[in-house]
């Protein structure tokens, strides 16, 4: 099937870059600056219940916050704002990622078996170039946009693309209809070369922004794309550069992960540093069996590897696999497993990767139960996998991944396609050479009993170390020993404290739920404190005495994180466990230690594109950016308890993926001391002269 203009659909209204006559300005760049990485800002203490504290109104005056704050960001100018956003920061990984999108769409065309060969260039220069002797971008005017052809607006408008509907590519790896013009938007030239339809086109770019019309070169049999940029020093740091054995390393990965692609390799002589070749041809027709043995080398193995593919009946999908176990580890690592989807690689794993684990671990039991051997049953998980080397590629139609980097996979369609696609072929392989399956059944048994034995000795260490530091009964400690890495989760009530604990790391993450509102010690005597329950269980988890005997030292974990439902209720809570944490140690503010989990209040989700928005505004300015346009549905999260785990763990406890707000004091802390004794000090008559003060701006707002 051809791919044409009108194939590439997109947003009808998206913001399109000016044309070259009247070039935007270049917003200036903030590379340090990315969403993920940058700790957001500590919010001021929050918000106790209505009643307490009035509108915020009275700060935004005094700031000049107004409508002429908010800016709208133009066509790629988001990119270049805010990289991070896109490709996951601007270090070396996320530099090497603008080849990522630029290759997965050469594959794409591969995968599709519309192209054989993929050219890589690295030039003297910087230059790279990614060329695929597949259809060719159309070059046609776009339907929607006048006076454009389809080139441009692929590499100029975001969320523009051919694989929305799935009729020019079946499985792609593809999907959001940005990588590209992120690439464009983020190189400081990038030219486009394309042969299709008997001629041979071209058109330039700068920052995002077109150098000229799309030129026709001349006629020419051709057919394929080339793309050859050089990424902008401005996002990058001057200097910045492609490391040809990075690079080689991605290319060869892609080879082994569809037979049917050959990738030549060129490096400039003078760019290589290291032992990359200048040249290779990459064309691996053995797959993954090949890619795991020339990984694995010489180490010695418990059986020869179990690998294959499997294609699904009668509509799009497969799998392919190659996985071995090691007595003695795989040289850095007991195990390792690198997964892939529609040949992009997903580091954080994801559904594949759990089918994977699941096919393994229900065909290795249902062996043993054949072959009666009970202890079979003992096995999970973490023993088939820990000492594992694996490599698993699937390909499925409209993947759904985390993020614009895609690096997991969170298609629920994954694990039900590898565990389903993987059962036969396993359960062929194990009775094929009982030899080698009682060799790889009685390894993972030996494993598991080592884990349970292993458990058992924690649980007395612990139990001891428990009982010298009189733990609370509610706490449910993590199994780290030191502080460092470690964290102490408080959280609202019981049913959040058990979404936490399935949600967790338990290595590092400790969790303590409290039962309802704590004491408020802004106003308790010291007596009241010490027989205060729920404070003196939050002491003793965390190893200090509060007052002072408070040594900063005792700490047993790194942080302390106040994990509360994201309502007024959740607020007050917080700002309470705040005031204490202020009062009775404040050593653990100063040293930032203390911090706010900012878990979300609603899931959006459109087909396959699912976001979490922390509150009101973030929802709406999601739906006006990332869901513009789209049917959505909006879910609204009543509390932490009734999250999923797997949902509590993604958006807000996973050291990888959350954001947490650091709670910090203001340089000026009389004024804070102040604050304090007016909002939650016992007075009621200052909090009433506090409303009394701010009412008008409150009255304004709800006029709003
Ligand atoms: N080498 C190529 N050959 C043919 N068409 C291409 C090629 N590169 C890009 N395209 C077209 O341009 C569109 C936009 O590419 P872009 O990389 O921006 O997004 P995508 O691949 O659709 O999705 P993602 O943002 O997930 O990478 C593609 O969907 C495809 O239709």
């Amino acid at each position: 099937m051809g791919q044409s203009a009108d194939l590439l659909s997109l947003f009808d209204d998206e913001p399109t870059l000016p044309r070259p006559a009247e070039p935007a300005p270049v917003p200036a760049v903030e590379p340090a600056l990315t969403p993920q990485a940058a700790a957001p800002k500590p919010e001021p203490a929050p918000t106790p219940k209505p009643a307490d504290v009035p509108s915020s109104a009275p700060l935004a005056a005094a700031t000049g916050y107004s409508a002429s704050s908010i800016e709208v960001l133009e066509g790629l100018e988001p990119v270049r704002k805010r990289p991070g956003m896109y490709i996951g920061g601007t270090d070396e990984r996320a530099l090497h990622h603008l080849f990522a999108e630029v290759l997965d769409n050469a594959m794409d065309e591969a995968v599709a078996r519309h192209a054989k060969v993929i050219k890589v260039d690295l030039d003297a220069d910087g230059y790279l170039s990614v060329f695929d002797d597949g259809r060719g971008i159309p070059v046609d005017p776009h339907p929607k946009h006048p006076g454009k052809s389809a080139l441009e607006v692929v590499m100029t408008v975001l969320h523009s693309g051919g694989k929305f509907s799935g009729k020019a590519y079946e499985t792609s790896g593809g999907l959001h209809g940005v990588g590209v013009s992120v690439v464009n938007a983020l190189s400081d030239h990038l030219d486009v070369t394309v042969w299709r339809d008997g001629f041979e086109w071209r058109q330039s770019f700068s920052k995002g922004h077109v150098l000229g019309p799309i030129q026709q070169v001349g006629p020419s049999k051709k057919k394929g794309t080339l793309i050859r940029f050089h990424p902008d020093e401005e996002i990058f740091g001057v200097g910045a550069a492609f490391k040809p054995a990075r690079l080689f390393r991605m290319a060869r990965s892609k080879a082994y992960l569809f037979r049917g692609v050959e990738i030549k390799w060129t490096c400039a002589p003078e760019r290589i540093t290291d032992a990359t070749p200048e040249t290779a041809l990459l064309h691996f027709p053995g797959g993954l069996a090949d890619a795991l043995s020339e990984r694995i080398g010489q180490i010695e193995t418990v059986t020869p590897a179990f690998a294959g593919r499997v294609e699904r009946k009668g509509e799009a999908g497969a799998v392919e696999w190659a996985v071995t176990w090691s007595p003695i580890g795989f040289g850095e690592a007991d195990g390792f497993v690198s997964s892939y989807c529609n040949t992009v690689s997903t580091p954080d794993g994801g559904t594949h990767e759990a089918g994977f684990r699941a096919a393994l671990v229900k065909g290795l039991k249902a062996y043993g139960e054949l072959t009666n051997e009970k202890r079979a049953g003992l096995i999970t998980a973490e023993d088939v996998i820990a000492n594992a080397g694996a490599l698993i590629s699937v390909f499925i139609r409209n993947p759904e991944f985390q993020g614009q980097t895609k690096d997991r996979l969170s298609s629920p369609e994954g694990s039900r396609l590898v565990e389903q696609l993987l059962r036969d072929p396993l359960d062929h392989w194990l009775t094929e050479s009982p030899k080698q399956a009682n060799q790889l059944l009685g390894f993972v048994i030996e494993r598991a009993e080592d884990r349970l034995k292993r458990r058992k000795d924690k649980e007395v260490q612990r139990a001891a170390a428990t009982r010298k530091l009189r733990l609370p009964g509610k706490l449910s400690d993590c199994s780290r020993q030191s502080a460092e890495g470690t964290e102490l989760f408080i959280v609202e009530g019981d049913s959040a404290g058990g979404s936490a604990k399935q949600a967790r790391d338990r290595t590092t993450q400790a969790i303590l739920p409290l039962r309802g509102k704590i004491l408020n010690v802004a106003s308790a005597t010291v007596d009241k404190l010490r027989q205060n329950v729920e404070l003196s269980d939050l002491a003793l988890a965390l190893g200090v005495q509060p007052g002072n005997r408070f040594n900063i030292e005792d700490l047993r974990y790194e942080r302390i994180v106040i994990m509360t439902d994201a309502d007024v209720d959740g607020a007050h809570i917080a700002a309470l466990l705040i005031t204490f944490f202020y009062r009775v140690m404040p050593e653990t503010i100063r040293q930032g230690r203390v911090f706010m989990a900012l878990p979300p209040l609603y899931r959006i989700q459109a087909g396959a594109l699912s976001e979490y928005a922390r509150d009101d505004a973030h929802r709406d300015e999601l739906l006006a950016t990332v869901f513009k346009g789209k049917k959505t549905e909006i879910g609204r999260f009543k509390g932490l308890g009734e999250m999923m785990a797997s949902q509590l763990k993604e958006t807000t406890m996973d050291p990888k993926k959350r954001t947490l707000a650091k709670i910090e004091l203001p340089s000026d802390e009389a004024e804070i001391e102040d604050l304090v004794e007016r909002l939650m000090g016992k007075k009621a008559e200052a909090r009433y002269q506090f409303i009394q003060d701010n009412a008008r701006f409150a009255v304004a707002d709800l006029d709003v």
